[in-house]
């Protein structure tokens, strides 16, 4: 990477545990800070690093997912990329304009109404009232709040807030965009635009920071991964290789609780998948990659690996939704049980005629089957979002294909 966009060299920040070392260890700090003293990089009693010696870079249109337990440091690590905090010790350089969706409502007025608080965020962010004129439709819109816009926002829900929050810093292109978990609130319809947008802000050269609990939003949106653990970054790099360490600290493993990305029954994968992505189909492009929508034909592309020869395999593809339900699995009567895999790997095509998925963010797992068994299994080979054409709408788990006619 030439010039990464934001840089964390040896980074620490400590916190005090009571109100009266904050007063008195914060008149000390205020006055080393008036005279050019750097920070004190030792703790002084009830003090504790809340983030250690934490170093990575991100490069411009790349998302870091930030994972790891709660109290692991993930929004301070934000909060000094925003400028709220001073590191105490390291070095932290950015370039360019930063848009935060941190703490949900903190930038909105609570008294005022929606229309009002865009004007105030847009002014904010530098647009004039004639430009904010021009993209309050877009704003409204993508936060599906028409009807209240002009209620105070004291009586919007959390999923209200989050949508106009997440609307209007996202309505301007930035260089910097950090997110804590602010989707979370937000409903299935509103999660997927967010995705979107979030793909498309990526794809126009945005750095984003994204902080969430949720592996799947994680893994659609992250290039790479920071494992953070009270405090100290135990991984950074590929997100697969970070959960498994995320799993792997927490016990998650050992406790047999069937991790996501592992199947403990399978003791060696013969043959496995090794990647698997979704096929454009015309009209269906999207700045960051490929919509696939209910009720619409879907093609996959699908990687293999194999040991040995196999001989009369089948390919399987489960999909599981956001609870970790298992909602649906691939059928192929015909060719597709008798595969036969080269050892040195290939590809496949997987088609799905009609997608049953309702509109949601699916985890992709599967592999090949032979005389009933997995050969290998991958428990998150992609995360499928799925999305509905306009004027649709679905209940229920899956959507059944039918076909009504006449009956003479
Ligand atoms: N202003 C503060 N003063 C004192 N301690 C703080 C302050 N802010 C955070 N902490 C402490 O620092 C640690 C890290 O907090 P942080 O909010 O960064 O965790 P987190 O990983 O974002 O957690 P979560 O997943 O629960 O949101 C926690 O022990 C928290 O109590």
């Amino acid at each position: 990477m030439s010039h990464p966009v934001i840089l964390f060299e040896g980074v620490g920040k400590k916190f005090r545990r009571s109100l009266k070392a904050d007063l008195l260890y914060g008149f000390q700090d205020a006055s080393r800070s008036l005279f050019r003293r750097k920070p004190l990089e030792h703790l002084r009693s009830d003090e504790f690093w809340a983030l250690r010696d934490i170093s990575f870079t991100a490069g411009a249109g790349e998302c870091i997912g930030i994972i790891g337990p709660n109290g692991a440091g993930k929004s301070t690590l934000l909060k000094l990329v925003n400028g709220d905090y001073r590191p105490d010790r390291g070095r932290i350089a950015m370039r360019g304009r930063i848009k935060s969706l941190i703490r949900l409502g903190t930038g909105l007025q609570p008294m005022l109404t929606g229309r009002e608080n865009i004007y105030i965020q847009c002014a904010q962010l530098g647009l004039d009232k004639r430009a904010t004129d021009a993209t309050l439709d877009e704003i409204v819109a993508f936060a599906g709040l028409e009807k209240t816009l002009d209620a105070p926002v004291r009586h919007y829900s959390d999923g209200m807030y989050a949508r106009l929050e997440f609307s209007i810093a996202t309505c301007l292109p930035t260089d910097i965009l950090l997110v804590d978990e602010v989707l979370a609130v937000g409903d299935i319809a509103f999660q997927i635009r967010c995705l979107e947008r979030l793909d498309s802000l990526k794809c126009n050269g945005t750095t984003v920071l994204f902080v969430s609990h949720s592996e799947m939003t994680i893994r659609h949106v992250a290039d790479h991964c920071l494992l953070l653990f009270d405090g100290e970054a135990l991984a950074f790099g590929e997100t697969d290789k970070v959960f498994l360490k995320y799993y792997q600290s927490i016990g998650y493993l050992d406790r047999q609780l069937k991790p996501l990305g592992t199947s403990p029954e399978i003791p060696a994968d013969f043959a496995g998948v090794a990647s698997i992505r979704a096929l454009a189909v015309k009209g269906q492009e999207n700045a960051g990659g490929v919509k696939v929508f209910t009720g619409q034909p879907v093609d996959f592309e699908v990687s293999y690996f194999a040991s040995v020869p196999v001989d009369s395999a089948g390919l399987v593809l489960q999909f599981w939704n956001q609870a970790d339900i298992l909602i649906a699995t691939t059928h192929s009567d015909t060719d597709g049980h008798r595969l036969s895999l080269k050892p040195d790997g290939g590809r496949l095509r997987l088609a799905l005629p009609f997608l049953s998925l309702i509109p949601g963010i699916y985890r992709v797992a599967g592999g090949f089957v032979s005389a009933g068994d997995w050969l290998g299994y991958g428990g998150h080979l992609l995360t499928l979002v799925v999305a509905q054409k306009q004027g649709q709408a679905y209940e229920g788990l899956i959507s059944i294909e039918a076909k009504v006619s006449n009956a003479e």
